[in-house]
């Protein structure tokens, strides 16, 4: 399995965001988290990455227990097996949009500048590397974010409602990008959507909801 969560909990007080909840990616497999609006799906994602203490449980990712290493291993294990993809983006304000692509790379001590180009393209913005980020649309930022999750060929990719600025033809290629790169490299991808139509396209659909993820 590239990602094993098992008995996660997760509550903000007395208020319990969501408990017991199993969960298994295998290698190839992209899997679809749904779930209405402040049901947990974000809190969930965090949580798997890392970027948030779960209450209870464990996360194991390519064989490795997260939950047992301390911030400076978990940050390590973040930049060598996970692509996320933030709801907020993240990108950089100071750098370019092909800086911000290959930042992964740089942090790795591989840059490479013929893969940033490559997943530029992959994601329609081939000629919009010099560009600051304050000089694109909504969409095109969430290509930005989008293409930096995958640059690394990550293990597993955690993304957060990615095609929630795209229109439906920028959708779809985000789509088959992030489904081409799961089925090619046997890497893992868990995509938080409110779309039927990215749905549509998972392994697996899990909902999160009152009675926890099934
Ligand atoms: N830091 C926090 N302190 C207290 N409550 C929080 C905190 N962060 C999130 N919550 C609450 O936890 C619940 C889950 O939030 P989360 O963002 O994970 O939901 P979501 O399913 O991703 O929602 P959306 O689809 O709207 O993005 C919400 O009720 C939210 O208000």
């Amino acid at each position: 399995m590239i990602l094993e969560a098992t008995g996660l909990a997760k509550r903000y007080g007395a208020t319990p965001v969501f408990e017991n909840v199993d969960l298994s990616l295998a290698a190839g497999e992209l899997v679809a988290l749904l779930g209405e609006s402040g049901a947990g799906k974000s809190t969930l994602l965090n949580c798997l990455a890392g970027l948030d203490e779960p209450d209870a449980g464990r996360v194991r990712i390519g064989g490795q227990d997260l939950t047992a290493l301390d911030e400076g291993g978990r940050a390590r294990l973040r930049r060598e097996k996970l692509g996320f993809v933030f709801q907020a983006f993240h990108v950089l304000p100071h750098l370019n949009v092909a800086d911000n692509v290959g930042l992964p790379l740089l942090l790795l001590k591989r840059p490479d500048a013929a893969r940033v180009a490559q997943m530029l393209d992959a994601v329609g913005l081939g000629d919009l590397g010099a560009r600051m980020p304050r000089q694109l649309s909504g969409g095109q930022l969430q290509r930005v974010a989008i293409a930096r999750a995958l640059v690394h060929r990550p293990l597993l990719v955690l993304a957060d409602e990615p095609t929630g600025n795209l229109d439906p033809r920028h959708a779809q290629q985000v789509l088959d990008l992030l489904l081409a790169q799961t089925r090619e490299q046997g890497s893992a991808c868990l995509l938080v959507t409110h779309s039927e139509r990215a749905a549509a396209r998972a392994d697996r659909c899990l909902q999160l909801g009152e009675q926890g993820l099934r």
